[in-house]
């Protein structure tokens, strides 16, 4: 599969799904609709290594790029998450360039960086069977950092800016929060400060990508200039769901 970051700088948005339930089968049906991208959420969701193993051998047959989100800016998780075969990862809550080269760095082997080594064990090694996946595995990968707060928004040009990041995305949800704004996203303060954030990120050259609000948010996004957008989640598809079907059926 072509690397997430060569497919975001091919100018097309790209939309992707969050899958919150932390579920093969769930995972295998979204894998299925047509999404450009499946986003695991091992921050918010009962996600473990084992559980995203799972979820990853059921999508990667399908098209969408398989991104997780570890729970935190650890190398030990990125690590791990990296060992198990995703090659694209969302590293949530980075504040600052110093964080965003910590990320980096957590991708990749020495010298560049401090990924440990288990190529023999290692999934995204094909268990020792990929031939040089050492010298090239960090071609294939895409970091994704988070900004979703007030000291990164002050920081998102420096962040972009940071050699191997590949992308930077916009946290609505806790930028909000962080701004005095909590449990509303849309307030007028916080797109500002999201519009902000987007001229800071495409001014450094990369692509921007951002957690949308509602279908018409999501093409409005895109007309903007996003380079993906999440258009919601596994979880509201069911609530919406199931609450359009039991009023449907009960009138
Ligand atoms: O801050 C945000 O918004 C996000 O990072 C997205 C949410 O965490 C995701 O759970 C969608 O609500």
């Amino acid at each position: 599969m072509i690397p997430f970051k060569h497919r975001l700088a091919e100018g097309k948005p790209l939309i992707g799904l969050w899958q919150a339930l932390a579920n093969n089968y769930t995972a295998d049906i979204c894998a299925r609709l047509g999404f450009d991208w499946l986003l695991f959420d091992g921050e918010h969701s009962p996600n473990t290594a084992q559980t995203l193993l799972g979820q990853l051998q059921a999508v990667e047959r399908h098209g969408p790029e398989p991104i997780a989100r570890v729970p935190a800016n650890d190398p030990v998780i990125i690590k791990q998450y990296l060992d198990i075969g995703f090659r694209t990862l969302l590293i949530p809550m980075v504040d600052t360039a110093e964080q965003a080269a910590a990320a980096v760095a957590a991708t990749r082997y020495a010298p560049e960086g401090i990924r440990g080594v288990a190529s023999g064990t290692s999934r995204a090694a094909g268990f020792g069977m990929t031939p040089n996946y050492l010298a090239n595995a960090a071609d294939g990968l895409t970091v994704i950092v988070q900004i979703e707060s007030r000291i990164a928004l002050t920081n998102a040009a420096a962040i972009a800016a940071t050699p191997g990041v590949d992308a930077v995305f916009i946290g609505p949800g806790d930028l909000a929060a962080s701004l005095g704004h909590l449990g509303d996203p849309g307030h007028a303060e916080v797109q500002d400060a999201v519009a902000q954030a987007m001229t800071a990120i495409r001014g450094a050259g990369k692509p921007a990508g951002i957690f949308a609000l509602s279908p018409q948010h999501t093409r409005q996004c895109c007309e903007q200039g996003y380079a993906f957008v999440a258009a919601g989640t596994d979880i509201g598809l069911l609530v919406k769901g199931g609450k359009a079907l039991l009023d449907e059926v009960r009138g």
